[in-house]
């Protein structure tokens, strides 16, 4: 028996999908409310929406021989094997005259989500989370009225389980590919951790979190969750790629803490935070919200030459014999201007950041090239003590 791929690839031979297309995953609990605003994306964003339920409910109204298979597990509330679903996905893809996708309700589980990166080579360009409570989907899916054999409280039950082992994983993967949007994204990347705490807090399904997961409360009224569906979808639609897009709220988890630096790197202690001005970068810079790979490694550079700054000072004061007890008062403007000249020094000497350099790459930057911005900091550094 082949694997899961081995078969869908088998029997995807003209399916394959021949064309560039852009994706955005639409994923949350049974009757967050994914298929009611897939309608509104597609009526104002041009979109073309894919329901992954929708397409194997019509693979079994069309008597398939995977029809009964496909039935028996729906009624269980279980998933249907990937190849199938994968399959008709491509198919539905290559058939449209569109170049803009939403998939609602895949990738539901870890298998869904691998087989079809490795079977169409799709990355999701990014993914909209619903979070949701279950007792107020339980009450919307029992009263969906689409005479859906699933909708009965039992298969509902099972569904939810399903939801919270499989689905919720996957939600966290892309997580942490920085891929879920989120709305107020621009904002808790200067906020510490207490507050990011106070906010992973408000999510409904918080017990089962790790990290901090961008969701879009779908507890709200249609036309409140709409309005925040529109701040992710609008500033992308527009302007995707370019630098300074104002994308205000459609920056993903990365877009904020840049190239995925995990905030507490930068809220180890009050000192450390208080002196790499962090939130001072996140708000005067005009590509803070920008996800393009020039943007992010121009941070990374930036991040790279704070922190060697930070460590060359801490040199300098302790070699004085001077040893801080409170922070360091070193007042916001002045540690503007020294990070904004460390960032000139490092653009005049034209140190290349190659736009294919990833973000472990940038940080994992060679100890030679660390000492180079190492030593053009000391020397801002020691200029602004003086
Ligand atoms: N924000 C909302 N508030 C109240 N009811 C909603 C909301 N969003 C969707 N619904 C209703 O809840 C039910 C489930 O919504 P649906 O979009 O089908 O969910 P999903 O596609 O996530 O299963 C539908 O009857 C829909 O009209
Ligand atoms: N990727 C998927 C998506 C749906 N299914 C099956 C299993 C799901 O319980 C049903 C219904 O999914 P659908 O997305 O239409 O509905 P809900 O979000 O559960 O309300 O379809 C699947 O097996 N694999």
């Amino acid at each position: 028996m082949g694997t899961v791929v081995d078969s869908a690839n088998q029997g995807a031979g003209s399916l394959t999908i021949n064309k560039k297309v852009t994706v955005v995953f639409v994923l949350g609990g049974p009757g967050s409310g994914k298929g009611t605003q897939c309608a509104n994306i597609v009526e104002n964003f041009g979109y073309t929406h894919l329901s992954a339920g929708d397409l194997l409910r019509a693979e079994i109204k069309s008597g398939s021989e995977n029809g009964t298979m496909i039935s028996n597990m729906i009624k269980e509330g279980k998933i249907v094997p990937s190849e199938v679903t994968i399959k008709l996905l491509q198919r539905a893809i290559q058939e449209n005259g569109n170049d803009k996708f939403l998939i609602d309700g895949f990738p539901r589980n870890e298998e869904n989500r691998a087989a079809f990166e490795l079977v169409t080579g799709i990355e999701p360009e990014f993914v909209l989370f619903f979070d949701c409570p279950e007792e107020e989907m339980e009450k919307r899916l029992l009263s969906r009225n689409q005479g859906r054999e699933d909708d009965n409280i039992e298969t509902i039950r099972k569904r939810f389980k399903v939801y919270m082992e499989s689905s919720l994983p996957v939600i966290e993967y892309y997580n942490s590919k920085g891929k879920v949007r989120k709305v107020l994204s621009y904002l808790s990347a200067s906020l510490p951790s207490s507050v990011l705490e106070r906010e992973r807090e408000s999510l409904h399904i918080k017990q089962k979190l790790t990290s901090f997961l961008p969701q879009i409360d779908a507890a709200k009224p249609v036309g409140e969750v709409f309005e925040a569906v529109k701040a992710v979808f609008a500033p992308a639609d527009e302007k995707p790629t370019s630098c300074g897009d104002g994308a205000v709220g459609g920056g993903s988890d990365v877009a904020v803490g840049a190239n995925n630096v995990p905030l507490t790197e930068f809220e180890a202690n009050h000192y450390e935070y208080d002196y790499t001005g962090y939130t001072d970068f996140v708000f005067s810079s005009e590509c803070s919200a920008c996800k393009c790979q020039d943007c992010r490694a121009k941070h990374d550079v930036v991040i790279n030459a704070i922190k060697a700054l930070t460590v060359s000072v801490k040199e300098l004061t302790s070699k004085r014999g001077f040893i801080p007890s409170a922070p360091l008062e070193i007042k916001a403007k002045r540690r503007r201007r020294v990070i904004s000249r460390a960032l000139s020094s490092i653009q005049k000497s034209k140190i290349a950041t190659p736009l294919s350099m990833c973000c472990t790459e940038q940080r994992t930057m060679s100890k030679g090239k660390q000492h180079e911005l190492k030593k053009v900091n000391v020397e801002e550094a020691t200029a602004e003590q003086h």
